[in-house]
């Protein structure tokens, strides 16, 4: 019997605004494998959103599945990858942190590590740095995480969530990694007191979905985006413009380029068809919330 694998990860956003590098949510924009056995590594890229040079050895779905498979001490196989995504890299939709679930779920899957669904979060948080995006696409839906002294990973996390969201993806990629390098070493204490009081209502008004208060705080972060807005094309344009069309609130999508509006369910399509003349270079799109998060269907066929 010969087995192939489809492996299915959403793609996130995250920080809503104040939930810096801890609230994110699934988005129904997905990375896609299908991964068989054989002698020597290899992988085929069949879509525009995916890097076109790269090496196996670089390879982050590479990179991590062997980390995973030598952190549980087994030897990892030769794997064909062939991978399709709807993720664009570097745009602050969660590329990297659906690579890292991807990976660990391959390393799951071919060497036979029955993972549960808390390992998972646990390790993909701790491989992306922080456990946002990763805890959204290995569960769906909305997570809440944050880690311990010991490591250890806190999360909350509800598949019900009763809005819509609207991304404006502009054509230019821009790097987590240099995105983070613009933001402050230390908050003084009265404005630190602050940025958590408004995370604190963001969360507060998403659990009890009070949308049009989680709007509001989405637009009142102080821990990240007074320092990258400089980076976000358009960035008060988008927020603007997206209010006066209806929205409760827009933040930078995780570490942008990507803006993303929360808004009414009923009000999202007219709303994106209003937005697209607006910001004519931008992808403008209604994404639903993901509640599944990593999914895995097992082929077995005969030899
Ligand atoms: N499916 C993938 N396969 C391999 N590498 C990936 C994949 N998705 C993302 N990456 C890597 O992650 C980088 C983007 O990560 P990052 O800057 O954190 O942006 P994002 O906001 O999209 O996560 C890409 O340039 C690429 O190196
Ligand atoms: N909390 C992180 C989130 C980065 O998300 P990404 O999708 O841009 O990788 C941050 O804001 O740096």
């Amino acid at each position: 019997m010969a087995k192939t694998w489809s492996i299915t990860v959403p793609g996130s956003t995250a920080n809503l605004g104040p939930g810096f590098d801890s609230i994110g949510l699934a988005l129904g924009l997905y990375l896609k494998l299908e991964v068989t056995l054989q002698d020597e590594w290899e992988f085929e890229h069949h879509s525009v959103h995916l890097p076109e040079k790269f090496t196996v050895e670089e390879h982050l779905v590479y990179t991590v599945a062997k980390e995973v498979a030598e952190r549980f001490d087994v030897e990892l196989p030769g794997c064909k990858i062939v991978m399709t995504s709807e993720l664009p890299l570097a745009r602050g939709l969660g590329s990297s942190a659906s690579a890292i679930v991807a990976g660990i779920e391959v390393a799951n899957q071919v060497c036979e590590l029955n993972l549960t669904l808390e390992q998972k979060y646990t390790l993909a948080s701790r491989i992306e740095g922080h456990p946002d995006n990763a805890s959204a696409s290995v569960c769906g839906g909305l997570t809440i995480g944050a880690s311990l002294p010991n490591g250890d990973l806190e999360l909350i996390h509800t598949q019900d969530v009763q809005a819509a969201f609207a991304v404006f993806i502009p054509n230019v990629e821009l790097k987590t990694a240099e995105a983070r390098k613009v933001l402050p070493a230390q908050y003084d204490k009265a404005y630190a007191v602050h940025a958590s009081a408004n995370a604190n209502m963001l969360t507060a008004a998403l659990l009890t979905k009070d949308y049009k208060r989680a709007g509001k705080f989405m637009e009142h972060d102080l821990f990240h985006e007074p320092f990258r807005a400089n980076l976000i094309p358009n960035y008060h344009e988008i927020r603007q413009t997206a209010k006066d069309a209806g929205a409760y609130g827009t933040a930078i999508s995780g570490a942008g380029p990507t803006v993303i509006s929360l808004l009414p369910i009923e009000k999202v399509t007219a709303f994106v068809e209003k937005m697209k003349p607006l910001f004519p270079t931008y992808d403008i799109q209604a994404v639903r919330v993901d509640t599944k998060g990593v999914q895995v269907e097992i082929h077995e066929t005969i030899n």
